[in-house]
Protein backbone atom coordinates (compact mmCIF):
# COMPACT_ATOMS: atom_id res chain seq x y z
CA UNK A 1 0.00 0.00 0.00
CA UNK A 2 0.88 3.41 -0.77
CA UNK A 3 1.87 5.92 2.30
CA UNK A 4 -0.25 9.18 2.25
CA UNK A 5 2.99 10.43 3.33
CA UNK A 6 6.68 11.34 1.86
CA UNK A 7 8.06 12.07 4.86
CA UNK A 8 6.49 12.38 8.60
CA UNK A 9 8.03 13.25 11.87
CA UNK A 10 5.79 11.73 15.18
CA UNK A 11 6.42 13.24 18.57
CA UNK A 12 9.67 14.86 17.81
CA UNK A 13 11.45 16.45 20.63
CA UNK A 14 14.60 18.58 19.93
CA UNK A 15 17.01 19.71 22.29
CA UNK A 16 20.21 22.07 22.38
CA UNK A 17 21.34 20.65 25.89
CA UNK A 18 18.92 21.73 27.99
CA UNK A 19 17.24 24.11 25.88
CA UNK A 20 13.97 22.50 24.39
CA UNK A 21 14.02 23.68 20.83
CA UNK A 22 11.63 21.89 19.19
CA UNK A 23 8.46 20.32 21.58
CA UNK A 24 6.62 17.36 20.18
CA UNK A 25 6.07 18.03 16.69
CA UNK A 26 4.11 15.98 14.74
CA UNK A 27 3.72 16.69 10.45
CA UNK A 28 3.15 14.67 7.64
CA UNK A 29 4.51 16.42 4.08
CA UNK A 30 2.96 14.27 0.58
CA UNK A 31 5.03 13.62 -2.41
CA UNK A 32 4.98 16.40 -4.97
CA UNK A 33 3.83 18.76 -2.92
CA UNK A 34 5.55 22.02 -1.39
CA UNK A 35 5.08 23.17 2.47
CA UNK A 36 6.21 25.96 3.86
CA UNK A 37 7.45 26.10 7.35
CA UNK A 38 6.89 29.58 8.85
CA UNK A 39 6.86 31.44 12.18
CA UNK A 40 8.38 34.03 13.69
CA UNK A 41 11.96 34.26 14.61
CA UNK A 42 13.95 31.51 16.71
CA UNK A 43 10.65 29.44 16.91
CA UNK A 44 12.91 26.23 15.71
CA UNK A 45 12.20 26.26 11.76
CA UNK A 46 15.76 25.84 10.65
CA UNK A 47 16.45 23.41 13.52
CA UNK A 48 13.41 21.01 12.23
CA UNK A 49 14.56 21.30 8.69
CA UNK A 50 18.04 20.45 9.85
CA UNK A 51 16.52 17.41 11.49
CA UNK A 52 15.09 16.18 8.23
CA UNK A 53 18.16 15.18 6.88
CA UNK A 54 19.87 14.84 10.18
CA UNK A 55 22.47 17.57 9.77
CA UNK A 56 22.08 19.16 13.65
CA UNK A 57 23.86 15.63 14.14
CA UNK A 58 27.31 17.57 14.03
CA UNK A 59 26.02 19.36 16.60
CA UNK A 60 27.42 17.67 20.13
CA UNK A 61 24.60 18.67 22.71
CA UNK A 62 22.34 18.13 20.37
CA UNK A 63 19.45 15.55 20.90
CA UNK A 64 16.50 14.17 19.66
CA UNK A 65 13.62 12.35 20.79
CA UNK A 66 10.54 11.03 18.51
CA UNK A 67 10.33 9.09 15.06
CA UNK A 68 11.14 10.77 11.51
CA UNK A 69 9.85 8.57 9.61
CA UNK A 70 11.39 8.69 5.30
CA UNK A 71 8.87 6.15 3.24
CA UNK A 72 8.22 3.87 6.15
CA UNK A 73 11.98 4.09 7.47
CA UNK A 74 12.72 5.71 10.38
CA UNK A 75 15.59 8.29 9.39
CA UNK A 76 17.67 7.74 13.02
CA UNK A 77 17.79 3.52 12.89
CA UNK A 78 21.63 3.32 13.94
CA UNK A 79 21.58 0.99 10.17
CA UNK A 80 20.84 3.66 8.19
CA UNK A 81 23.79 5.41 6.42
CA UNK A 82 23.41 8.87 6.94
CA UNK A 83 25.43 9.50 3.48
CA UNK A 84 22.87 7.64 1.53
CA UNK A 85 20.07 9.82 3.95
CA UNK A 86 21.45 12.93 2.75
CA UNK A 87 21.39 11.94 -1.20
CA UNK A 88 17.88 11.14 -0.91
CA UNK A 89 16.79 14.25 1.47
CA UNK A 90 19.31 17.27 -0.39
CA UNK A 91 19.45 21.01 1.28
CA UNK A 92 20.01 24.50 0.00
CA UNK A 93 21.02 26.64 2.32
CA UNK A 94 19.77 30.40 2.69
CA UNK A 95 23.74 31.73 1.37
CA UNK A 96 24.70 30.50 -1.79
CA UNK A 97 27.38 28.26 -1.35
CA UNK A 98 29.15 27.05 -4.23
CA UNK A 99 32.73 25.61 -4.27
CA UNK A 100 35.91 27.50 -5.27
CA UNK A 101 35.43 25.03 -8.44
CA UNK A 102 34.01 25.85 -12.28
CA UNK A 103 30.41 25.30 -13.09
CA UNK A 104 31.28 22.01 -14.31
CA UNK A 105 32.67 20.67 -11.04
CA UNK A 106 30.10 22.13 -9.23
CA UNK A 107 27.70 20.25 -10.53
CA UNK A 108 29.27 17.37 -10.43
CA UNK A 109 30.58 16.91 -7.48
CA UNK A 110 27.72 15.05 -5.20
CA UNK A 111 28.48 12.15 -8.48
CA UNK A 112 31.93 11.99 -7.95
CA UNK A 113 31.24 12.00 -4.10
CA UNK A 114 29.22 9.08 -4.69
CA UNK A 115 32.01 7.47 -6.66
CA UNK A 116 30.60 7.88 -10.18
CA UNK A 117 33.35 7.82 -13.18
CA UNK A 118 31.54 7.38 -16.26
CA UNK A 119 32.14 10.67 -18.07
CA UNK A 120 29.63 10.74 -20.29
CA UNK A 121 26.46 9.93 -17.55
CA UNK A 122 28.10 12.78 -15.29
CA UNK A 123 27.99 14.97 -18.31
CA UNK A 124 24.86 14.56 -19.07
CA UNK A 125 23.54 14.79 -15.48
CA UNK A 126 25.30 18.22 -15.21
CA UNK A 127 23.72 19.61 -18.41
CA UNK A 128 20.20 17.84 -16.91
CA UNK A 129 20.52 19.55 -13.52
CA UNK A 130 21.28 22.50 -14.74
CA UNK A 131 18.37 22.82 -16.98
CA UNK A 132 16.07 21.78 -14.38
CA UNK A 133 17.82 24.77 -12.17
CA UNK A 134 16.76 27.32 -15.36
CA UNK A 135 20.47 27.78 -15.36
CA UNK A 136 21.51 26.28 -18.46
CA UNK A 137 21.12 28.86 -21.15
CA UNK A 138 22.73 31.69 -18.95
CA UNK A 139 26.21 29.20 -18.38
CA UNK A 140 26.39 26.46 -20.84
CA UNK A 141 29.11 28.27 -22.59
CA UNK A 142 31.25 29.01 -19.34
CA UNK A 143 31.03 25.33 -17.89
CA UNK A 144 34.72 25.45 -17.35
CA UNK A 145 34.61 29.15 -15.43
CA UNK A 146 34.59 29.14 -11.99
CA UNK A 147 31.25 29.43 -9.75
CA UNK A 148 32.27 32.21 -8.08
CA UNK A 149 32.02 34.96 -11.22
CA UNK A 150 28.12 33.83 -11.04
CA UNK A 151 26.04 36.62 -9.79
CA UNK A 152 23.55 35.73 -6.30
CA UNK A 153 20.67 34.33 -8.03
CA UNK A 154 22.67 31.99 -10.34
CA UNK A 155 24.59 30.74 -7.65
CA UNK A 156 21.77 29.97 -5.72
CA UNK A 157 20.53 28.21 -8.74
CA UNK A 158 23.49 26.38 -9.08
CA UNK A 159 23.44 24.57 -5.44
CA UNK A 160 20.19 23.95 -6.33
CA UNK A 161 21.37 21.97 -9.98
CA UNK A 162 24.45 20.22 -7.31
CA UNK A 163 21.62 19.09 -4.89
CA UNK A 164 19.21 17.75 -7.82
CA UNK A 165 22.15 16.35 -9.44
CA UNK A 166 22.57 13.12 -7.25
CA UNK A 167 18.26 12.74 -7.75
CA UNK A 168 17.20 13.54 -4.28
CA UNK A 169 13.29 12.85 -3.12
CA UNK A 170 12.62 15.57 -1.24
CA UNK A 171 14.51 18.93 -1.38
CA UNK A 172 14.73 20.94 1.93
CA UNK A 173 15.34 24.68 1.78
CA UNK A 174 15.83 27.33 4.27
CA UNK A 175 15.24 30.75 3.12
CA UNK A 176 16.66 29.81 -0.48
CA UNK A 177 15.61 33.49 -2.09
CA UNK A 178 16.62 35.51 1.38
CA UNK A 179 19.96 36.81 0.22
CA UNK A 180 18.79 37.83 -3.50
CA UNK A 181 16.71 40.55 -5.19
CA UNK A 182 13.69 40.49 -6.45
CA UNK A 183 13.72 39.14 -9.74
CA UNK A 184 16.12 36.37 -9.24
CA UNK A 185 13.57 35.92 -5.93
CA UNK A 186 11.04 35.46 -8.89
CA UNK A 187 13.19 32.79 -10.64
CA UNK A 188 13.38 30.79 -7.80
CA UNK A 189 9.70 30.73 -7.06
CA UNK A 190 9.27 29.68 -10.45
CA UNK A 191 11.93 26.84 -10.30
CA UNK A 192 10.21 25.68 -6.97
CA UNK A 193 7.08 25.42 -9.01
CA UNK A 194 8.71 23.44 -12.04
CA UNK A 195 10.81 21.66 -9.35
CA UNK A 196 7.45 19.91 -7.33
CA UNK A 197 6.39 17.85 -9.90
CA UNK A 198 9.44 15.63 -8.92
CA UNK A 199 10.82 16.49 -5.88
CA UNK A 200 8.99 17.01 -2.23
CA UNK A 201 9.88 20.38 -1.45
CA UNK A 202 10.30 22.01 2.14
CA UNK A 203 10.49 25.24 2.95
CA UNK A 204 11.69 27.87 5.74
CA UNK A 205 10.75 31.66 4.63
CA UNK A 206 10.33 34.40 6.35
CA UNK A 207 8.31 35.79 3.70
CA UNK A 208 4.46 35.08 4.40
CA UNK A 209 3.75 36.23 0.22
CA UNK A 210 6.44 33.57 -0.58
CA UNK A 211 4.46 30.98 1.27
CA UNK A 212 1.73 31.77 0.23
CA UNK A 213 3.14 32.08 -3.69
CA UNK A 214 4.76 28.62 -3.53
CA UNK A 215 3.52 26.27 -0.86
CA UNK A 216 0.49 24.13 -1.15
CA UNK A 217 0.60 23.41 2.39
CA UNK A 218 1.86 25.57 5.75
CA UNK A 219 3.00 24.63 8.97
CA UNK A 220 3.09 27.36 11.65
CA UNK A 221 5.75 27.17 14.30
CA UNK A 222 5.54 29.56 17.51
CA UNK A 223 8.52 28.74 20.28
CA UNK A 224 9.69 25.46 19.28
CA UNK A 225 5.69 24.00 18.69
CA UNK A 226 3.85 23.58 15.39
CA UNK A 227 0.51 25.83 16.26
CA UNK A 228 -0.97 24.97 13.27
CA UNK A 229 -0.56 23.34 9.78
CA UNK A 230 -2.93 23.50 6.61
CA UNK A 231 -3.67 23.61 2.89
CA UNK A 232 -1.85 27.27 2.60
CA UNK A 233 -5.17 28.93 1.01
CA UNK A 234 -6.80 27.59 3.90
CA UNK A 235 -4.40 28.98 6.68
CA UNK A 236 -3.73 32.27 5.02
CA UNK A 237 -7.54 33.41 4.67
CA UNK A 238 -9.89 30.68 7.28
CA UNK A 239 -6.77 30.31 10.55
CA UNK A 240 -8.38 28.34 12.94
CA UNK A 241 -6.70 29.72 15.84
CA UNK A 242 -6.03 33.04 16.84
CA UNK A 243 -2.42 32.94 17.52
CA UNK A 244 -1.81 31.87 14.14
CA UNK A 245 -4.30 34.75 12.93
CA UNK A 246 -2.25 37.10 14.54
CA UNK A 247 0.61 36.16 12.64
CA UNK A 248 -0.33 36.05 9.39
CA UNK A 249 -1.61 39.75 9.93
CA UNK A 250 1.14 40.74 11.90
CA UNK A 251 0.17 41.54 15.42
CA UNK A 252 3.42 39.74 16.38
CA UNK A 253 6.47 38.37 15.39
N1 LIG B 1 23.53 25.54 17.61
C1 LIG B 1 22.67 26.00 18.53
N2 LIG B 1 22.97 25.90 19.85
C2 LIG B 1 22.10 26.34 20.80
N3 LIG B 1 20.88 26.89 20.53
C3 LIG B 1 20.53 27.01 19.25
C4 LIG B 1 21.40 26.58 18.19
N4 LIG B 1 20.78 26.82 16.99
C5 LIG B 1 19.58 27.39 17.30
N5 LIG B 1 19.44 27.50 18.65
C6 LIG B 1 18.27 28.05 19.36
O1 LIG B 1 17.13 27.26 19.02
C7 LIG B 1 15.98 28.08 18.82
C8 LIG B 1 15.43 27.85 17.44
O2 LIG B 1 16.36 28.35 16.48
P1 LIG B 1 16.13 28.20 14.91
O3 LIG B 1 17.34 28.75 14.23
O4 LIG B 1 15.73 26.82 14.60
O5 LIG B 1 14.88 29.17 14.69
P2 LIG B 1 14.28 29.77 13.36
O6 LIG B 1 12.80 29.77 13.52
O7 LIG B 1 14.83 29.08 12.17
O8 LIG B 1 14.83 31.26 13.43
P3 LIG B 1 15.20 32.29 12.27
O9 LIG B 1 13.90 32.54 11.54
O10 LIG B 1 15.67 33.51 13.00
O11 LIG B 1 16.25 31.67 11.41
C9 LIG B 1 16.43 29.52 19.08
O12 LIG B 1 16.11 29.85 20.41
C10 LIG B 1 17.93 29.46 18.89
O13 LIG B 1 18.59 30.43 19.67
Amino acid sequence: MKNNYKMKTENLNFYYGDFKALDDITLDFKECQVTALIGPSGCGKSTFLRCLNRMNDLIPISRVEGKILLDKEDIYDPSLDVVMLRRRVGMVFQKPNPFPKTIFENTAYGLRVNGVKDKTFIQEKVENSLKNAALWDEVKDRLNDSALGLSGGQQQRLCIARALAVEPEIVLMDEPASALDPIATQKIEDLIHELKKQYTIIIVTHSMQQAARVSDMTAFFYMGRLIETDETDTLFTRPRLKQTEDYITGRFG
